[in-house]
């Protein structure tokens, strides 16, 4: 068994009993990285430098004794649109190539306090628009299941380094499925906290009514003790939501025996591939037979989810990526004469044919005359599948259903056609519409690549997801499965 196979509190263990050293655990990682990273180039970035005098540190700390953070001494990866002090934090764009940010957001220091050791930044769709990360301006990450077919995303990048044993655990960003469907794809754990437990401060914005960040990890205690430590409200955050942090570590070892689950009908229907749907159908025994009951439901207004956000988002995207203009944020243009060229080349330059994509059609649904029939209408959709959500667990504890109606794509399968692209985020997107909690899990293979289980709760129904999600997986094995690469 390799060390990569512990789970974060079995490593906790060793470094506590000194068979292991913290220096060990680092190098262990960067290792993996030169050893495999040439094929799933997951990093855009490493900071090897600083993650090993801060391992030494701890290494020191551990001789000394006493008290230490929840995630003490483990290699973590973050996604590059997390601002890390002093370090570049790209957006995967061209346009901020050389931008270093000037602060930690609160979720690194929430790291930093918790002492996890960041072993650099991770790739992702440019500014998180894409679902393969074949949209970033420097290289497309490789699933490690297969190097031919993308790990999603946008949170491609950090799915795929924990899938390939480069860090321990991973943070991500989830405005539409950013972080559960990759986790999806590469056949690992990837939660959507409910919008406002965790600080969106330092992150840089997409859509900020749905961007939320959360955990990647290979197994659901670990997602359990990253979520522990980064939750919580902010004061910097103008959205984060002032409510008591409950113990989710000790809310694992809770059973499902009663447990009321609810299948929506659009989630098993039209669209999902039969075996996908199958392997969702085989967890449902796996939990009924732990004493849990489900039934078939509806939530009607599935079907707009997407149409709905890709308009609230783009909308909102437009005018969040405003401040990139070459003065205050991106590489300026050296051929400008006057200011309003310097911003028209300097953002013509800077932004990929996506992030252009959805300014164009966020400005296009927010300009004047046409904000009525979409921006608004898009609004009221939201609101309606809100309320599905709502009627459903008025019966029900949560919600099941496949992350992603297929298993992962091949590269360039998809590139050229931005609506079948938008299609594979219908049954991740409502959630974020919602801003409620969602997990995806591990629960099948189809034809050798992973396909996941979400479990999805109510607002602030962190600690049910967990539980269930937990059950599930100490009652299977998909969780233990690794690629070979
Ligand atoms: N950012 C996300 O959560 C993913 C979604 N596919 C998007 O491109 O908007």
């Amino acid at each position: 068994m390799s060390l990569f196979d512990l789970k974060l509190m079995e490593l906790q263990n060793r470094l506590a009993r000194k068979e292991l050293s913290v220096s060990e655990l680092v190098d262990q990682s960067y290792r993996r990285i030169h050893e495999v990273d040439g094929k799933v180039r997951a990093f855009l970035s490493l900071d090897e430098e600083n993650a090993k005098n801060a391992a030494k540190q701890m290494d020191e700390q551990l001789q000394q004794g006493g008290e230490r953070g929840l995630l003490f001494g483990l290699p973590a990866g973050i996604k590059d649109n997390i601002a890390t002090e002093g370090t570049l934090t790209t957006c995967a764009s061209q346009f901020l190539s050389n931008y270093k940010a000037i602060y930690d957001a609160t979720v690194i220091k929430k790291l930093k306090s918790a002492q996890s050791v960041t072993v650099g930044k991770l790739n992702m769709d440019e500014f998180a628009m894409g679902g393969s990360n074949e949209n970033s301006s420097f290289h497309p990450t490789h699933n490690p299941w297969n190097v031919e077919y993308v790990p999603g995303g946008s949170s491609g990048g950090s799915a795929a380094a924990v899938a390939a044993g480069e860090v321990y655990f991973a943070l991500g960003s989830d405005t539409g499925g950013s972080i559960r469907q990759p986790a999806s794809y590469c056949g690992i754990v990837g939660m959507k906290p409910t919008y406002g437990l965790v600080s969106r401060f330092g992150l840089v914005a997409f859509a900020s009514s749905l961007d939320q960040i959360g955990p990647l990890t290979k197994n659901v205690e670990d997602a359990a003790f990253v979520l522990q430590s980064i939750a919580g409200h902010d004061p910097m955050d103008s959205t984060s939501a002032n409510v008591e942090i409950p113990d989710y570590i000790s809310a694992l070892s809770g059973d499902v025996k009663g447990l009321r689950i609810a299948v929506p009908k659009e989630y098993i229907g039209k669209g999902v591939d039969p075996r996908v749907k199958e392997s969702v159908m085989s967890a449902l025994k796996v939990l009924e037979g732990l004493g849990a009951t489900w039934e078939e439901v509806s939530l009607p207004h599935t079907e707009y989810a997407v149409a709905a956000y890709y308009l609230l988002a783009s909308s909102e995207a437009s005018s969040n990526l405003a401040r990139f203009d070459g003065v205050r944020y991106g590489v300026r243009t050296p051929n400008a004469n006057n200011l309003i060229e310097l911003y028209r080349k300097s953002r013509s330059e800077g932004f990929g044919a996506e992030v252009k994509r959805r300014i164009m059609l966020g400005t296009y649904a927010l300009s004047s005359g046409y904000y009525d029939a979409y921006y608004l209408k898009a609004q009221k959709v939201r609101t309606l599948i809100k309320q599905d959500f709502d009627q459903v667990f008025a019966n029900y504890d949560v919600i099941i259903g496949p992350t992603a109606p297929t298993p992962a794509f091949k590269i360039g399968e998809q590139v050229d056609n931005p609506l079948t692209m938008y299609l594979n985020d219908i049954l991740t997107i409502p959630v974020n519409l919602a801003g409620i909690p969602a997990i995806s899990v591990p629960c099948g293979l189809v034809d050798g690549l992973p396909v996941g289980l979400q479990i999805i709760g109510k607002a602030l129904g962190e600690a049910t997801v967990l539980r269930t999600a937990h059950a599930f997986e100490q009652n299977t094995e998909f969780h233990k499965l690794r690629p070979q690469l």
